[in-house]
């Protein structure tokens, strides 16, 4: 079953089309990268999918179920690239926090291995590098035992070997059968997908369900 299911969606803010007649569909463990310029609808996209936003028409389906209707229901999990700031806490800390808020996590230890942090608990917050920001913004929707990602811009602005070891640790989630729909501005980036969808003024030109390997 594909995971993630997109039909003829359309988001319209005031008297503008941000997303229109889009459709696509992402099956299990697939990487799919939506490529776009500033504005092209891409960040839209992934707050529909992550069932933020009700879209103006058509559907999305997430494990067979209306994100925004039941995001409870979901074990879907948003990285945005603003990402989150935790000052004063180490990153053992910030963990065990997000646990508290969170029904049957993952383990610590659990989370952190999966997102190539082992071994950093006792590390300030302020002491992580900008890559290690973003893991642990992935540990923490890992948490949640997320199997569907959505995420924006994950190696945005990151240097060469931070960016390697974001994709190492997407590539390894994604062999174990986690879902990504990510979003991206730099057509090198989106290659790494499994697929890549290009959105221009909010309509998918190309990366429909036309070539869909994984369904093969
Ligand atoms: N809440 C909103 N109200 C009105 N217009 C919006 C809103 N959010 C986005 N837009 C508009 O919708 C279009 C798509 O925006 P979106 O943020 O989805 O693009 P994007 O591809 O993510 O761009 P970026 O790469 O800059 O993040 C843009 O024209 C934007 O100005």
């Amino acid at each position: 079953m594909d995971v993630i299911e997109v039909r003829d969606l359309r988001v319209r803010f005031g008297e503008r089309d941000a997303v229109r007649d889009v459709s696509f569909t992402v099956a299990r463990g697939e990487m799919y990268a939506l490529l776009g310029r500033h504005g092209a609808g891409k960040t839209t996209l992934l707050e529909v999918g992550a069932g933020l936003r009700r879209p103006t028409g058509g559907t999305v389906r997430v494990c067979g179920v209306d994100p925004y209707e039941r995001r409870d229901a979901l074990r879907a999990g948003t990285v945005w690239r603003d990402g989150g700031l935790f000052p004063g806490l180490t990153v053992g800390e910030v963990v065990d926090a997000w646990r508290r808020w969170t029904l049957d996590p993952l383990t610590a230890a659990e989370a952190l291995r999966l997102a190539g942090l082992s071994g950093l608990e006792n590390v300030p917050f302020e002491r992580l590098t900008p890559g290690e920001r973003r893991l642990l913004d992935v540990a923490l929707v890992l948490l949640a035992r997320s199997d569907v990602l959505f995420l924006d811009e994950p190696t945005a602005d990151l240097q060469d070997a931070p960016r390697e070891r974001v994709w190492g640790v997407l590539r390894a989630l994604s062999a174990h059968g986690v879902t990504v729909l990510m979003t991206t501005r730099s057509p090198d980036e989106a290659c790494r997908a499994d697929r890549v969808g290009i959105l221009d003024e909010g309509r998918l030109v190309t990366g429909g369900d036309e070539a869909h390997p994984k369904a093969a």
